[in-house]
Protein backbone atom coordinates (compact mmCIF):
# COMPACT_ATOMS: atom_id res chain seq x y z
CA UNK A 1 0.00 0.00 0.00
CA UNK A 2 1.78 3.54 -0.64
CA UNK A 3 2.69 5.34 2.23
CA UNK A 4 0.98 8.87 1.84
CA UNK A 5 1.94 12.02 3.70
CA UNK A 6 -0.62 14.84 3.82
CA UNK A 7 0.52 18.32 4.49
CA UNK A 8 -2.51 20.59 6.22
CA UNK A 9 -1.17 24.52 5.61
CA UNK A 10 -3.11 27.85 7.36
CA UNK A 11 -1.70 30.92 8.38
CA UNK A 12 -0.03 30.33 12.05
CA UNK A 13 -0.13 32.58 15.21
CA UNK A 14 2.13 33.42 17.42
CA UNK A 15 2.81 31.35 20.46
CA UNK A 16 3.48 34.26 23.09
CA UNK A 17 3.12 37.45 23.68
CA UNK A 18 6.68 38.14 22.58
CA UNK A 19 5.86 36.26 19.48
CA UNK A 20 3.66 39.14 18.34
CA UNK A 21 5.76 41.25 16.67
CA UNK A 22 8.03 38.49 14.24
CA UNK A 23 4.89 36.74 13.39
CA UNK A 24 3.42 40.10 11.82
CA UNK A 25 6.58 40.59 10.76
CA UNK A 26 6.73 37.44 8.79
CA UNK A 27 3.53 38.20 7.11
CA UNK A 28 3.77 41.65 5.83
CA UNK A 29 7.41 40.51 4.58
CA UNK A 30 5.68 38.57 2.30
CA UNK A 31 5.17 39.32 -1.45
CA UNK A 32 1.73 37.86 -1.60
CA UNK A 33 0.85 40.02 0.60
CA UNK A 34 2.67 43.25 -0.05
CA UNK A 35 3.95 42.90 -3.81
CA UNK A 36 6.77 45.51 -3.29
CA UNK A 37 10.37 44.95 -3.85
CA UNK A 38 12.27 42.92 -1.71
CA UNK A 39 14.25 45.77 0.28
CA UNK A 40 10.73 47.93 0.42
CA UNK A 41 9.07 45.48 1.51
CA UNK A 42 11.47 44.50 4.25
CA UNK A 43 11.64 47.89 5.60
CA UNK A 44 7.48 48.45 5.40
CA UNK A 45 7.13 45.20 7.19
CA UNK A 46 9.41 46.21 9.74
CA UNK A 47 7.40 49.90 10.64
CA UNK A 48 4.31 48.32 9.84
CA UNK A 49 4.82 45.33 12.35
CA UNK A 50 5.95 47.84 14.77
CA UNK A 51 3.28 49.51 14.81
CA UNK A 52 0.89 46.93 14.37
CA UNK A 53 2.36 44.75 17.66
CA UNK A 54 0.22 46.71 20.21
CA UNK A 55 -3.18 46.31 18.44
CA UNK A 56 -2.38 42.78 17.73
CA UNK A 57 -0.59 41.87 21.14
CA UNK A 58 -4.32 43.22 22.76
CA UNK A 59 -6.07 40.80 20.58
CA UNK A 60 -3.72 37.73 21.88
CA UNK A 61 -3.56 38.45 25.36
CA UNK A 62 -7.23 38.00 25.23
CA UNK A 63 -6.54 34.48 23.77
CA UNK A 64 -4.50 33.94 27.14
CA UNK A 65 -1.42 35.29 25.07
CA UNK A 66 -1.49 33.13 22.44
CA UNK A 67 -3.09 31.90 18.89
CA UNK A 68 -5.38 28.92 19.47
CA UNK A 69 -4.65 27.99 15.46
CA UNK A 70 -1.95 25.40 16.27
CA UNK A 71 -3.64 23.50 18.37
CA UNK A 72 -6.94 23.71 16.32
CA UNK A 73 -5.37 22.40 13.03
CA UNK A 74 -3.50 19.45 14.58
CA UNK A 75 -7.14 18.21 16.06
CA UNK A 76 -8.40 18.58 12.47
CA UNK A 77 -5.20 16.72 11.26
CA UNK A 78 -5.71 13.93 13.72
CA UNK A 79 -9.08 13.59 12.50
CA UNK A 80 -7.92 13.56 9.13
CA UNK A 81 -5.60 10.88 9.64
CA UNK A 82 -7.71 8.52 11.32
CA UNK A 83 -10.79 8.84 9.13
CA UNK A 84 -8.31 7.65 6.53
CA UNK A 85 -6.80 4.86 8.80
CA UNK A 86 -10.39 3.89 9.06
CA UNK A 87 -10.83 3.81 5.10
CA UNK A 88 -7.75 1.75 4.81
CA UNK A 89 -5.40 4.28 3.73
CA UNK A 90 -1.74 4.37 5.15
CA UNK A 91 -1.53 8.32 5.47
CA UNK A 92 0.37 10.59 7.84
CA UNK A 93 -0.95 14.25 8.13
CA UNK A 94 1.64 17.13 9.04
CA UNK A 95 0.78 21.00 9.86
CA UNK A 96 2.57 23.73 8.09
CA UNK A 97 2.11 27.09 9.02
CA UNK A 98 2.97 29.87 7.00
CA UNK A 99 3.92 33.09 9.09
CA UNK A 100 4.80 30.96 12.98
CA UNK A 101 5.70 27.41 14.09
CA UNK A 102 5.84 24.87 12.71
CA UNK A 103 7.11 26.70 9.20
CA UNK A 104 6.83 25.12 6.34
CA UNK A 105 10.75 24.61 6.09
CA UNK A 106 9.70 22.06 9.37
CA UNK A 107 7.27 20.35 7.82
CA UNK A 108 9.57 19.36 4.35
CA UNK A 109 12.13 18.11 7.28
CA UNK A 110 9.33 16.18 8.71
CA UNK A 111 7.71 14.37 5.39
CA UNK A 112 11.65 14.00 3.95
CA UNK A 113 12.18 11.84 7.25
CA UNK A 114 9.04 10.04 6.85
CA UNK A 115 9.93 9.57 2.90
CA UNK A 116 5.82 8.68 1.71
CA UNK A 117 5.00 7.52 -1.88
CA UNK A 118 2.95 10.07 -2.64
CA UNK A 119 2.58 13.74 -1.16
CA UNK A 120 -0.85 15.82 -0.96
CA UNK A 121 -0.58 19.75 -0.29
CA UNK A 122 -4.05 20.68 1.22
CA UNK A 123 -4.38 24.57 2.47
CA UNK A 124 -6.95 24.85 4.98
CA UNK A 125 -8.47 27.95 3.09
CA UNK A 126 -11.64 26.32 0.99
CA UNK A 127 -11.61 29.66 -0.95
CA UNK A 128 -8.59 29.88 -3.26
CA UNK A 129 -6.34 33.52 -2.72
CA UNK A 130 -2.49 33.87 -3.93
CA UNK A 131 -2.27 35.81 -0.67
CA UNK A 132 -3.10 32.44 1.31
CA UNK A 133 -3.25 29.20 -0.19
CA UNK A 134 -0.87 30.61 -3.01
CA UNK A 135 1.66 32.10 -0.47
CA UNK A 136 1.94 28.83 1.19
CA UNK A 137 2.40 26.63 -2.01
CA UNK A 138 4.66 28.93 -3.56
CA UNK A 139 6.97 28.11 -0.13
CA UNK A 140 6.33 24.87 0.14
CA UNK A 141 7.93 24.20 -3.47
CA UNK A 142 11.08 26.76 -2.58
CA UNK A 143 11.45 24.63 0.52
CA UNK A 144 11.36 21.48 -0.92
CA UNK A 145 13.41 22.54 -3.70
CA UNK A 146 16.12 23.59 -1.22
CA UNK A 147 15.79 20.39 0.75
CA UNK A 148 16.25 18.62 -2.45
CA UNK A 149 12.51 16.51 -1.58
CA UNK A 150 11.46 14.56 -4.59
CA UNK A 151 7.53 12.66 -4.43
CA UNK A 152 5.11 12.82 -7.09
CA UNK A 153 2.81 15.36 -5.39
CA UNK A 154 -0.70 16.78 -5.73
CA UNK A 155 -2.14 20.21 -4.94
CA UNK A 156 -5.62 20.73 -3.92
CA UNK A 157 -5.85 24.96 -4.70
CA UNK A 158 -9.34 24.88 -3.13
CA UNK A 159 -13.20 23.50 -2.65
CA UNK A 160 -15.57 26.27 -2.38
CA UNK A 161 -18.28 24.02 -2.75
CA UNK A 162 -16.94 20.52 -1.29
CA UNK A 163 -20.09 19.04 0.04
CA UNK A 164 -18.93 18.32 3.27
CA UNK A 165 -18.18 21.45 3.97
CA UNK A 166 -21.02 23.03 2.75
CA UNK A 167 -23.25 20.67 4.57
CA UNK A 168 -20.87 21.26 8.41
CA UNK A 169 -21.54 24.74 7.56
CA UNK A 170 -25.24 24.43 6.74
CA UNK A 171 -26.29 22.58 9.66
CA UNK A 172 -24.14 24.24 12.30
CA UNK A 173 -26.23 27.77 10.84
CA UNK A 174 -29.25 26.05 10.97
CA UNK A 175 -28.93 25.60 14.61
CA UNK A 176 -28.21 29.69 15.33
CA UNK A 177 -30.97 30.71 13.03
CA UNK A 178 -33.75 28.88 14.92
CA UNK A 179 -32.20 29.96 17.90
CA UNK A 180 -32.58 33.59 16.35
CA UNK A 181 -35.88 33.14 15.38
CA UNK A 182 -37.32 32.90 18.79
CA UNK A 183 -36.82 36.35 18.81
CA UNK A 184 -37.01 37.42 15.18
CA UNK A 185 -36.30 37.14 11.37
CA UNK A 186 -32.52 36.58 11.32
CA UNK A 187 -30.24 38.45 9.05
CA UNK A 188 -27.92 35.97 8.48
CA UNK A 189 -24.03 37.76 7.66
CA UNK A 190 -21.56 35.60 6.32
CA UNK A 191 -18.60 36.95 7.03
CA UNK A 192 -15.58 36.20 5.10
CA UNK A 193 -11.49 37.89 6.18
CA UNK A 194 -11.58 40.54 3.94
CA UNK A 195 -8.59 41.47 0.74
CA UNK A 196 -7.58 44.88 -0.60
CA UNK A 197 -9.67 45.42 -3.54
CA UNK A 198 -6.51 45.99 -5.96
CA UNK A 199 -5.57 42.02 -5.16
CA UNK A 200 -9.47 41.68 -6.54
CA UNK A 201 -9.10 43.26 -9.32
CA UNK A 202 -5.75 42.09 -10.10
CA UNK A 203 -7.58 38.76 -11.21
CA UNK A 204 -7.55 36.64 -7.29
CA UNK A 205 -10.48 34.46 -7.56
CA UNK A 206 -11.10 34.89 -3.78
CA UNK A 207 -14.00 36.72 -3.46
CA UNK A 208 -15.80 34.63 -6.44
CA UNK A 209 -14.92 31.49 -4.56
CA UNK A 210 -16.45 32.92 -0.90
CA UNK A 211 -19.86 34.06 -3.09
CA UNK A 212 -19.97 30.11 -4.52
CA UNK A 213 -19.58 29.09 -1.05
CA UNK A 214 -22.46 31.22 0.44
CA UNK A 215 -24.65 30.31 -2.79
CA UNK A 216 -23.79 26.63 -1.71
CA UNK A 217 -24.29 27.04 1.75
CA UNK A 218 -27.67 29.04 1.54
CA UNK A 219 -28.94 26.53 -1.51
CA UNK A 220 -28.21 24.04 0.94
CA UNK A 221 -29.78 25.50 4.09
CA UNK A 222 -33.15 25.45 2.00
CA UNK A 223 -36.80 26.28 2.46
CA UNK A 224 -37.37 28.51 4.59
CA UNK A 225 -35.67 30.97 2.64
CA UNK A 226 -33.16 33.00 5.03
CA UNK A 227 -31.83 36.40 4.37
CA UNK A 228 -28.54 35.95 4.19
CA UNK A 229 -25.74 38.44 3.11
CA UNK A 230 -22.20 37.82 2.27
CA UNK A 231 -19.24 41.06 4.11
CA UNK A 232 -16.09 41.23 5.33
CA UNK A 233 -13.79 41.59 8.34
CA UNK A 234 -10.67 42.13 9.47
CA UNK A 235 -9.18 45.06 7.41
CA UNK A 236 -5.77 46.03 8.52
CA UNK A 237 -3.88 49.23 6.47
CA UNK A 238 -5.05 52.35 4.65
CA UNK A 239 -5.80 50.56 1.63
CA UNK A 240 -9.35 50.32 0.19
CA UNK A 241 -10.75 46.44 1.03
CA UNK A 242 -13.46 45.05 -0.31
CA UNK A 243 -17.13 45.10 0.68
CA UNK A 244 -19.10 46.01 2.68
CA UNK A 245 -17.33 45.56 5.79
CA UNK A 246 -19.44 43.12 8.82
CA UNK A 247 -19.45 45.71 11.34
CA UNK A 248 -21.97 47.53 8.78
CA UNK A 249 -24.20 45.29 8.37
CA UNK A 250 -24.48 44.51 11.40
CA UNK A 251 -25.33 48.41 12.42
CA UNK A 252 -28.22 48.09 9.19
CA UNK A 253 -29.19 45.04 10.92
CA UNK A 254 -29.50 47.09 14.29
CA UNK A 255 -31.31 49.64 12.67
CA UNK A 256 -33.71 47.04 11.47
CA UNK A 257 -33.85 45.95 14.93
CA UNK A 258 -33.03 42.58 13.21
CA UNK A 259 -31.12 39.45 15.20
CA UNK A 260 -27.97 38.69 13.19
CA UNK A 261 -26.63 35.32 12.99
CA UNK A 262 -23.21 35.83 11.94
CA UNK A 263 -21.82 32.95 9.83
CA UNK A 264 -17.28 32.62 9.06
CA UNK A 265 -17.19 31.67 5.38
CA UNK A 266 -13.65 31.38 5.32
CA UNK A 267 -12.62 29.89 8.04
CA UNK A 268 -12.28 26.52 9.64
CA UNK A 269 -11.08 26.54 12.54
CA UNK A 270 -11.16 28.93 15.84
CA UNK A 271 -8.64 31.93 16.21
CA UNK A 272 -8.23 35.44 16.79
CA UNK A 273 -10.28 36.37 14.20
CA UNK A 274 -13.32 34.44 15.10
CA UNK A 275 -12.74 34.25 19.26
CA UNK A 276 -12.16 38.31 19.27
CA UNK A 277 -13.19 39.91 16.13
CA UNK A 278 -16.76 38.01 15.85
CA UNK A 279 -17.35 37.13 19.15
CA UNK A 280 -16.24 40.52 21.72
CA UNK A 281 -15.63 43.27 19.30
CA UNK A 282 -18.76 43.30 16.85
CA UNK A 283 -20.95 41.37 19.29
CA UNK A 284 -20.10 44.95 21.88
CA UNK A 285 -20.91 47.07 18.31
CA UNK A 286 -24.13 44.56 18.11
CA UNK A 287 -25.14 45.34 21.70
CA UNK A 288 -24.92 49.32 20.88
CA UNK A 289 -26.31 49.32 17.71
CA UNK A 290 -29.62 47.83 18.28
CA UNK A 291 -29.53 44.17 17.46
CA UNK A 292 -31.82 42.65 19.83
CA UNK A 293 -29.97 39.20 19.56
CA UNK A 294 -26.52 38.64 17.92
CA UNK A 295 -25.48 34.63 17.62
CA UNK A 296 -21.93 33.61 16.34
CA UNK A 297 -22.10 30.03 14.00
CA UNK A 298 -18.86 27.94 15.31
CA UNK A 299 -16.12 27.48 12.79
CA UNK A 300 -16.77 24.09 11.07
CA UNK A 301 -13.41 22.72 12.97
CA UNK A 302 -13.82 18.78 13.04
CA UNK A 303 -17.10 18.49 12.25
CA UNK A 304 -17.61 15.05 10.72
CA UNK A 305 -18.86 16.02 7.55
CA UNK A 306 -16.23 18.84 6.91
CA UNK A 307 -13.61 16.28 7.96
CA UNK A 308 -15.12 13.58 5.30
CA UNK A 309 -15.17 16.20 2.74
CA UNK A 310 -11.34 16.45 3.33
CA UNK A 311 -10.91 12.82 3.33
CA UNK A 312 -12.56 12.43 0.12
CA UNK A 313 -10.70 15.26 -1.18
CA UNK A 314 -7.20 13.49 -0.18
CA UNK A 315 -8.88 9.82 -1.74
CA UNK A 316 -9.81 11.66 -5.22
CA UNK A 317 -5.88 13.01 -5.10
CA UNK A 318 -4.54 9.49 -4.23
CA UNK A 319 -6.55 7.99 -6.92
CA UNK A 320 -5.41 10.72 -9.34
CA UNK A 321 -2.04 10.23 -9.10
CA UNK A 322 -2.18 8.42 -12.26
CA UNK A 323 -4.38 10.92 -14.20
CA UNK A 324 -6.94 14.04 -13.70
CA UNK A 325 -10.16 13.85 -12.47
CA UNK A 326 -13.08 16.56 -11.85
CA UNK A 327 -12.47 19.93 -11.55
CA UNK A 328 -12.79 23.30 -9.99
CA UNK A 329 -11.25 26.36 -11.45
CA UNK A 330 -9.34 25.60 -14.92
CA UNK A 331 -7.04 28.88 -14.58
CA UNK A 332 -5.85 28.33 -11.38
CA UNK A 333 -5.23 24.46 -11.65
CA UNK A 334 -2.75 25.39 -14.40
CA UNK A 335 -1.10 27.94 -12.96
CA UNK A 336 -1.06 26.41 -9.39
CA UNK A 337 -1.98 23.22 -8.89
CA UNK A 338 -0.54 21.01 -11.51
CA UNK A 339 -1.56 17.54 -10.38
CA UNK A 340 -4.57 18.70 -8.57
CA UNK A 341 -7.23 16.81 -7.89
CA UNK A 342 -10.10 19.57 -8.80
CA UNK A 343 -8.15 20.26 -11.92
CA UNK A 344 -10.47 20.86 -14.73
CA UNK A 345 -10.90 18.16 -17.46
CA UNK A 346 -10.72 20.07 -21.17
CA UNK A 347 -13.96 22.02 -21.64
C1 LIG B 1 -9.18 33.58 4.31
C2 LIG B 1 -8.25 33.78 5.14
C3 LIG B 1 -7.35 34.95 5.22
C4 LIG B 1 -7.04 35.93 4.27
C5 LIG B 1 -7.57 36.07 2.86
C6 LIG B 1 -6.12 36.83 4.88
C7 LIG B 1 -5.55 37.97 4.28
C8 LIG B 1 -4.83 38.95 4.96
N1 LIG B 1 -4.58 39.03 6.31
C9 LIG B 1 -3.87 40.16 6.61
C10 LIG B 1 -3.42 40.59 7.87
C11 LIG B 1 -3.57 39.88 9.08
N2 LIG B 1 -4.22 38.71 9.27
C12 LIG B 1 -4.13 38.33 10.58
C13 LIG B 1 -4.66 37.19 11.17
C14 LIG B 1 -5.28 36.15 10.47
N3 LIG B 1 -5.61 36.12 9.13
C15 LIG B 1 -6.19 34.92 8.82
C16 LIG B 1 -6.67 34.52 7.58
C17 LIG B 1 -6.60 35.26 6.40
N4 LIG B 1 -5.86 36.38 6.16
C18 LIG B 1 -6.23 34.16 10.03
C19 LIG B 1 -6.73 32.75 10.12
C20 LIG B 1 -5.67 34.92 11.05
C21 LIG B 1 -5.61 34.53 12.51
C22 LIG B 1 -4.27 34.06 12.99
C23 LIG B 1 -4.36 33.63 14.41
O1 LIG B 1 -4.92 34.31 15.26
O2 LIG B 1 -3.84 32.55 14.70
C24 LIG B 1 -3.35 39.30 11.29
C25 LIG B 1 -2.93 39.21 12.77
C26 LIG B 1 -3.98 39.63 13.72
C27 LIG B 1 -4.18 41.12 13.69
O3 LIG B 1 -3.22 41.87 13.89
O4 LIG B 1 -5.31 41.52 13.39
C28 LIG B 1 -3.02 40.28 10.37
C29 LIG B 1 -2.20 41.51 10.61
C30 LIG B 1 -3.65 40.83 5.38
C31 LIG B 1 -2.87 42.14 5.26
C32 LIG B 1 -4.24 40.09 4.36
C33 LIG B 1 -4.28 40.33 2.91
C34 LIG B 1 -3.62 41.18 2.21
FE1 LIG C 1 -5.41 37.77 7.81
FE1 LIG D 1 -6.63 22.78 -8.58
Amino acid sequence: MARVAVVLFNLGGPNSLEAVRPFLFNLFNDPAIMNVPGPIRYALAKVISWRRAPIARDIYARLGGHSPLLEQTQIQAEALESLLAERGHDVHCFVAMRYWEPFISEAVARVQAMNPDHLILLPLYPQFSGTTAGSSLAQWAEEAQKAGLEVPTNRICCYPTEPGLVAAMAELTAVRVAQARRVGEPVVLFSAHGLPRKIIEAGDPYQKQVEETVAAVVDRLGAPTIEARLCFQSRVGPMEWIGPSTEDEITRAGAAGRPVVVVPVAFVSEHSETLVELDLEYAHLASHKGVPLYLRVPTVGRHPAFIGGLADLVERAVRVKDGPSTHINRRICDTVCRRCPNRPTAA
